[in-house]
């Protein structure tokens, strides 16, 4: 129920016209004005335009007519209730279309930096908040896998359930942040908000694309790799300003679909300074590691370009959390929040004191390993993680303990194993969000992709249990890392989300007694 905005029904009309989605109107007259619009029966109330999408069944609408909705929108015409019908070709866009206006376009009075990529979204937006709050006087709005926030108190501040919310949610979170007096919107962008059109219509400032890995692909998701770049390429044709990454792959690709709908003035790329540094395009800002050890980073950013040195970022900046994927994150940050405005001193402070919570977390113990707990729940995400930590403890043991989630995601498994063969000493395969599978088959699955002669290998179904094996048999100088669920406190277990004590809590407690 959203009570807060107005639009008629000639408004809908013309704005449904624009973009050649209006297929009939069951209006006689178009001066009808809705007070309040959803897509959850549940919510509806007085005068209420209701959408109608994806798995959706006539008897919601029954509900939603009984509940208080004046007319419904939807991609057929239902007879089974006596409310008119807006009927179109894409329920999606119009949603996403409509929400903008009802809500008075709450962007033009935001302006945006989204992220996009296979890695690294929600802790560069973490970043990008922490700097933009120091400029903006923390009013900056989020909207991020983990929290959403749209005012400066805590009470603004919510629990995320989808990287980039259904168009109605994230709208009306824009409007919340307005009213709220936030100014600026840092946010993250998933391929399947493009796929469901939850962003149909929005432009933003700047747009990032951090990095593409195969993830996502199958049932329920983006069929091949080329729909899931596709997917995430939108979000380069919907920015005015553009950044790239040179060390990710395709970046010719990225570049000229940017191209297509930003000037090359506007189109900037950042890159590690390596020997082996050769693109078709130059490089803006070049960054190098002056330092990355086991619990933060220290960087140098150069510009190499006029255009670049305009936004006078150059310098040395130390970064709070570890990890050395995680100086290209904060290399995103500093230069979307300079292109917003951020001086080089708020740069600064924020890269050096974000925290993202489950994001390389550390805990110490005395006389045992170093603990990280991460949301690494993918190859690429695994892979960078134990590499870095390889690097570090050339004699200590790398131990993980992970699991992988049941009913999607399914090649994960083969990318989990392959992380760990390649570069760990020791894994703990355990339980992480098994939905109707058996956890056991799934880590039977991710252990066949493991040369167990090499890398010793157990199966634990109890998570909690197989932290605590791991920590307190391990030795001083030892790494290991908590992956997958990062900072989650559930267990997805047969549609339910059985309540779970969280990799954090658990880890916090143990290293106390060690
Ligand atoms: C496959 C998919 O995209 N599903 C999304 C979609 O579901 P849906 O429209 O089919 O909704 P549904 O729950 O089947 O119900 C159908 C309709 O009936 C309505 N309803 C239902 C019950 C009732 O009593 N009355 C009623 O009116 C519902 O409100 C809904 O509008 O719309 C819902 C919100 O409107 C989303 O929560 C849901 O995301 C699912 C749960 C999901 O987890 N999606 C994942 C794959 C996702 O989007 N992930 C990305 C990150 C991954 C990436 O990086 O690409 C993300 O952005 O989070
Ligand atoms: N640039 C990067 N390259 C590779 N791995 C990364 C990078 N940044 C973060 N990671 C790894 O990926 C994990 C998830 O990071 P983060 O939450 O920032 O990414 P995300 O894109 O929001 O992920 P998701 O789509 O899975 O929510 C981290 O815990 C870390 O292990």
């Amino acid at each position: 129920m959203h009570k807060l905005a107005q639009i008629t029904v000639a408004e809908i009309l013309v704005l449904l016209n624009e973009h050649n989605l209006l297929l009939e109107s069951q209006f006689s007259s178009s001066s009808h004005r809705f007070d309040q619009i959803a897509y959850n029966s549940k919510l509806v109330t007085d005068n209420c335009l209701f959408f109608c999408k994806g798995n959706f069944k006539p008897a919601y609408l029954m509900d939603a007519q009984k509940h208080g909705a004046t007319a419904y929108m939807s991609e057929k015409v239902y007879r089974n209730v006596e409310i008119p019908g807006i009927i179109v070709t894409n329920i999606q866009k119009a949603m996403s279309l409509v929400s903008a206006a009802f809500f008075g376009f709450p962007q033009d009075k935001l302006p945006t930096i989204a992220y996009t990529g296979t890695k690294g979204k929600t802790t560069s937006a973490y970043f990008t908040k922490a700097i933009l709050d120091q400029t903006y006087q923390r009013k900056v709005a989020l909207s991020s896998t983990i929290n959403t926030v749209v005012g400066p108190t805590s009470k603004d501040v919510v629990k995320s359930s989808l990287t980039t919310p259904e168009s109605l949610d994230l709208f009306t979170n824009m409007h919340k942040a307005v009213q709220n007096g936030m100014n600026h919107l840092v946010m993250e962008v998933s391929s399947q908000a493009y796929k469901k059109n939850r962003v149909y219509g929005l432009h933003y400032d700047v747009g990032v694309f951090l990095n593409i890995s195969p993830d996502h692909i199958g049932r329920n998701e983006h069929p091949t790799f080329a729909d899931y770049l596709h997917c995430k390429e939108q979000l380069l044709v919907n920015s005015n300003a553009c950044l790239l990454n040179a060390d990710g792959t395709h970046l010719t690709d990225l570049y000229y679909t940017a191209k297509a709908t930003t000037q090359p003035e506007n189109i900037y790329i950042y890159g590690r300074d390596r020997n082996d540094q050769e693109t078709e395009f130059p490089i803006d800002f070049m960054y190098k590691s002056l330092e990355d050890s086991l619990t933060e980073n220290e960087i140098q950013i150069t510009s190499k370009t006029e255009k670049a040195k305009k936004l006078h970022i150059d310098g040395v900046y130390h970064i709070g959390i570890p990890g050395d994927y995680n100086e290209g994150n904060a290399v995103a940050a500093a230069v979307t929040s300079a292109l917003m405005g951020a001086k080089p001193n708020e740069i600064e402070y924020g890269l050096a004191n974000t925290t993202v919570p489950g994001r390389m977390e550390i805990y110490q113990t005395k006389e045992h390993g170093t603990v990280y707990v991460d949301y690494a729940h993918n190859y690429g995400s695994l892979h960078s993680v134990l590499e870095f930590l390889k690097k570090q403890a050339p004699t200590g043991k790398v131990t993980v303990i992970t699991g992988s989630t049941g009913d999607k995601g399914i090649d994960r498994r083969e990318g989990l194993g392959k992380a760990i063969d390649e570069s760990a000493d020791q894994a703990y395969l355990t339980t992480d969000d098994p939905a109707t599978e058996d956890p056991k088959q799934i880590a039977k699955e991710i252990a066949d992709h493991i040369d167990t002669s090499k890398v010793d290998t157990t199966y634990i179904a109890d998570r909690k249990q197989a932290i605590t094996k791991a920590v307190s048999e391990s030795k001083k100088g030892d790494l290991i890392v908590v992956a997958g669920k990062g900072h989650d406190e559930f267990q997805k277990m047969n549609g339910h989300n059985v309540p779970y004590e969280g990799d954090s809590a658990i880890v916090q407690n143990l290293v106390k007694g060690l």
